[in-house]
């Protein structure tokens, strides 16, 4: 099995071009999911939340207010890195998990869908491919504005507090051009799976796995028979 992350920038088209790969039977991790199941209350992470940021990061039915912390570690890089290193490892082992759950199943490759992957450039040394959906920025600008009713300054002011989209071509081996119509978004995707199925690429971990549990297997059937037949 191997890994291929996936991202883009706001109202790139990630979530359309995610919704095809699902229709099409493959394995998607979305990391934004994994990010609130894990701050979950009662979680270990929600507990060290409070614990750090005080109870008025919380809302009324005692959830925290994403909305509030948001606005709290946009502006103060210390309480973000606060808050990543509470968050970062128990989304890395849910991410895990669900990869190891999918490698059980059998897929050959499973995509990770995660926001910020070209910014937190660590995350891509794991990746075998990175897909960048992209969009041209005015299209982008577009979208943005009728996807999330904005007015023209509050989307460029969006936009402009991310990483630019073109900056993270070059950082990608696989691009997607959400620019067009949906029915082109739709054929390259078609293309993209065609050619990660056809990948041999998940052979040696599939191999290695194979080869670990025959080895456990023997050694077990070798213990059995010396001891107790
Ligand atoms: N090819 C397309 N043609 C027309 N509209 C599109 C196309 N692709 C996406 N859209 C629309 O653009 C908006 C943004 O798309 P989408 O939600 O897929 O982006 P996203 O990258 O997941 O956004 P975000 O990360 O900000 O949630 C949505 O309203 C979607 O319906």
């Amino acid at each position: 099995m191997f890994l291929v992350g996936l991202s883009g920038g706001i109202a790139s088209g990630k979530s359309t071009v995610v919704l095809i790969l699902r229709k099409l039977g493959c394995a998607v991790i979305d990391a934004d999911v994994l990010a609130r199941q894990v701050v979950q209350q009662g979680t270990p992470a929600y507990n060290k939340i409070v614990y750090h940021f005080g109870k008025e990061v919380l809302l009324d039915n005692g959830e925290l207010d994403r909305e509030k912390l948001g606005s709290i570690i946009f502006s103060d890089p210390e309480k973000r890195g606060l808050l990543n290193s509470i968050t970062h490892s128990p989304i890395r082992k849910a991410m895990l998990k669900q990869i190891l759950w999918y490698f059980f199943l059998g897929y050959r490759y499973v995509i990770l869908d995660i926001p910020l992957l070209f910014e937190s450039r660590n995350l891509i040394h794991y990746m075998k491919h990175t897909i960048l959906v992209y969009c041209d920025p005015q299209t982008q600008t577009e979208r943005l504005i009728l996807r999330n009713g904005l007015s023209r300054e509050d989307a460029m002011k969006r936009l402009a507090s991310q990483l630019p989209i073109d900056s993270k071509v070059p950082l990608a081996d696989l691009v997607i051009n959400n620019s067009g119509d949906r029915d082109s978004t739709r054929q390259q995707v078609l293309q993209l799976h065609a050619r990660l199925e056809a990948s041999l690429s998940y052979l040696p971990v599939r191999v290695a796995a194979l080869t670990m549990t025959t080895g456990i297997v023997a050694c077990m059937w070798i213990l059995l028979r010396r001891f107790w037949l």
